[in-house]
């Protein structure tokens, strides 16, 4: 209550998303900051990273974690992985539990409600029907009561990013869980990502694009070098290593004569150039790296020092 009586003061604070792969958790983060931030692609596990999002209003300021979303580790990326979720959730001042609309809740829900229970006991948690828009209204009703008896909901809310719907109204709950605080990002900044690794994400999204099994999950993006051309300011050079587990692996992110690689290459290449505001002339690499999931030093190589 105190904090609708204190309505003229500044908030501001972190807030990050949980919920299953493919919740609709990054979708969600976009939507919210208004800008492509977080990747997103129809592959469960996308998000690798803690990514930041930053929205900024007169009133607020909303440093959102994007999370990976939670599975059963196989492996020590896997594992790792679940550690920085952890340490996320203990961290933030509140946390938006997503559930899509259009999929059961089921015993993987309850298992991260039971977790964040209990590595986050003080949190405030918002329950988030996401993608509203590939369910009925009464489907809707339906998984707003299924959702209401996972845990104890400080608020539960439906939303669709895509839609547009209701994002403005979660933004205004998070925020009211935020605590009286000055801003703590410089107005203009939207994320405290490097540019390298937002230049790799999206190289990586675009190499997802259409690969099927395992690949996606065997898929690493690096930026080796980047700089300005010689004597021009209006053109960036840079280069990228794609690094795959096998060598058939290799094959399939070529394409043949390399026709798929140059695809990826050119869809990449589009978003880089709205990202920097200059051209950009990108040059992608494939390596293999054998199971580099596995291999600490292969991790840590590729960023993942979590
Ligand atoms: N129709 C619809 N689709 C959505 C919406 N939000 C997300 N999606 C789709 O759902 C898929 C997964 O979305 P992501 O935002 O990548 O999900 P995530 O929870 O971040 O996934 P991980 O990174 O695997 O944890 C993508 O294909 C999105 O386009 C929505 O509001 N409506």
């Amino acid at each position: 209550m105190a904090r609708k009586t204190d309505a003229a003061a500044h908030r501001s604070g972190f807030a990050c998303f949980v919920g299953r792969p493919n919740a609709g958790k990054s979708t969600l983060l976009n939507a919210l900051v208004g800008t492509k931030i977080a990747i997103t692609s129809d592959k469960p596990q996308t998000t690798r990273r803690a990514v930041r999002g930053i929205v900024t209003r007169p009133d607020a300021q909303l440093v959102i974690v994007d999370t990976p979303g939670m599975h059963k580790p196989r492996t020590l990326l896997g594992e790792r992985l679940g550690d920085l979720v952890r340490s996320v959730w203990s961290d933030v001042d509140v946390v938006g539990f997503c559930v899509p609309a259009d999929e059961k809740v089921g015993p993987g829900d309850r298992r991260i409600a039971a977790e964040l229970s209990e590595q986050a006991p003080k949190t405030p948690i918002i329950g988030i029907i996401t993608k509203t828009d590939k369910a009925t209204p009464q489907q809707v009703a339906e998984q707003l009561l299924a959702l209401s008896k996972v845990r104890d909901f400080a608020e539960v809310i439906p939303v669709s990013a895509v839609a547009d719907s209701q994002v403005d109204v979660l933004a205004d709950l998070l925020i009211d869980r935020l605590p009286v605080s000055p801003r703590l990002y410089p107005d203009a900044e939207l994320t405290d990502e490097p540019m390298e690794t937002r230049i790799a994400e999206l190289v990586r999204e675009a190499s997802l694009d259409g690969v099927r099994d395992e690949l996606p999950h065997s898929l690493a993006a690096l930026v080796t070098e980047m700089g300005p051309r010689e004597g021009r300011t209006d053109l960036t050079d840079i280069y990228v290593t794609i690094f795959v587990e096998r060598d058939s692996q290799k094959a399939i992110v070529l394409g043949h004569q390399g026709s798929r690689l140059s695809s990826v290459g050119r869809r990449a290449r589009l978003q880089i150039e709205e990202l920097l505001g200059t051209r950009v002339y990108l040059n992608l690499h494939v390596t293999v790296a054998k199971d580099w999931q596995r291999d600490p030093r292969q991790l840590r190589k590729l960023g993942f020092d979590l």
